[in-house]
């Protein structure tokens, strides 16, 4: 069974295509990369994958559990980290993941989320209001927020934008470290050197169509090494982006 299914998805706002048939599995236990330029339609598809936005046409399944239909098992076997900061500015840190825990309906959670707050270098912070954080600690907040169910598939969208080097690595290794005990992870970033050094297989967007979907290393070997640097997925990147313009 896949992870995340995504079948023949199309989101059209009027005559703009966000998606236009998108079809994808990514399998339990992938750390998957899903890239593309601004409005290529990544955000989209989180939020129809997240059940936060009515696909116009298609279906997307998590674990075999459609997220309109079965809602609430899709979204229970889903840690989603959003890209934009929203928070209950007078919650402290704990109180914002103990809340969360009980959206879930899981009580009694105090282990996991001292778990948690430690390996993001949170635990200083437990009892501090969130309007007292600096950008980057609400990031990490936000990524603790999505961990607190323990979810098998974790989608990260951007989580490293504006975030200093010190808390992407430690993010990194915490995330590869979930990875590697067998939850799935799906991130979407800018930053493709992240991407290339963390993502097993790649997905790259361009104006809502997938135009690109293989493994990292055969995307790698794509590109004519004689013309660019040896094994650089940027390259790569701007060369699939430009092809077909
Ligand atoms: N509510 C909306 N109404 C109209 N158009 C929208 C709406 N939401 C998204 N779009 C359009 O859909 C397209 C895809 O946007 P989306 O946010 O999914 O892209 P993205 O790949 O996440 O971009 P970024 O890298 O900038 O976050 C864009 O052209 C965007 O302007």
């Amino acid at each position: 069974m896949s992870a995340i299914s995504f079948k023949h998805l199309t989101k059209n706002y009027g005559s703009l295509f966000a998606l236009n048939d998108v079809s994808l599995d990514i399998e339990e236990g992938e750390f998957f990369g899903l890239l593309g330029p601004n409005g290529a339609g990544k955000t989209t598809l989180i939020s129809i994958l997240a059940g936060l936005c009515r696909p116009s046409a298609g279906s997307v399944e998590v674990m075999g559990h459609d997220v309109q239909t079965d809602f609430r098992a899709a979204r229970r076997l889903l840690g989603i980290v959003p890209q934009e900061l929203v928070f209950d500015p007078f919650f402290t840190v704990r109180e914002t993941l103990q809340f969360q825990s009980g959206y879930f309906g899981i009580k009694n959670n105090g282990d996991w989320i001292d778990e948690i707050l430690h390996h993001l270098g949170l635990a200083d912070k437990a009892n501090k209001n969130m309007r007292a954080l600096s950008g980057g600690m609400k990031r990490r907040v936000l990524v603790a927020q999505a961990l607190v169910h323990r979810p098998p598939v974790i989608v990260l969208d951007e989580p490293t934008a504006g975030v200093d080097v010190e808390l992407r690595q430690s993010l990194w290794k915490f995330i590869s470290r979930l990875n590697q005990e067998g939850h799935t992870i799906v991130l979407t970033t800018h930053y493709l050197e992240e991407a290339q050094e963390l993502c097993g297989r790649i997905a790259m967007l361009k104006k809502g169509q997938i135009v690109a979907l293989d493994t990292t290393a055969n995307l790698l070997a794509r590109v004519n090494n004689s013309q660019t640097k040896d094994g650089d997925l940027e390259d790569v990147f701007m060369q699939i982006m430009s092809e077909g313009r």
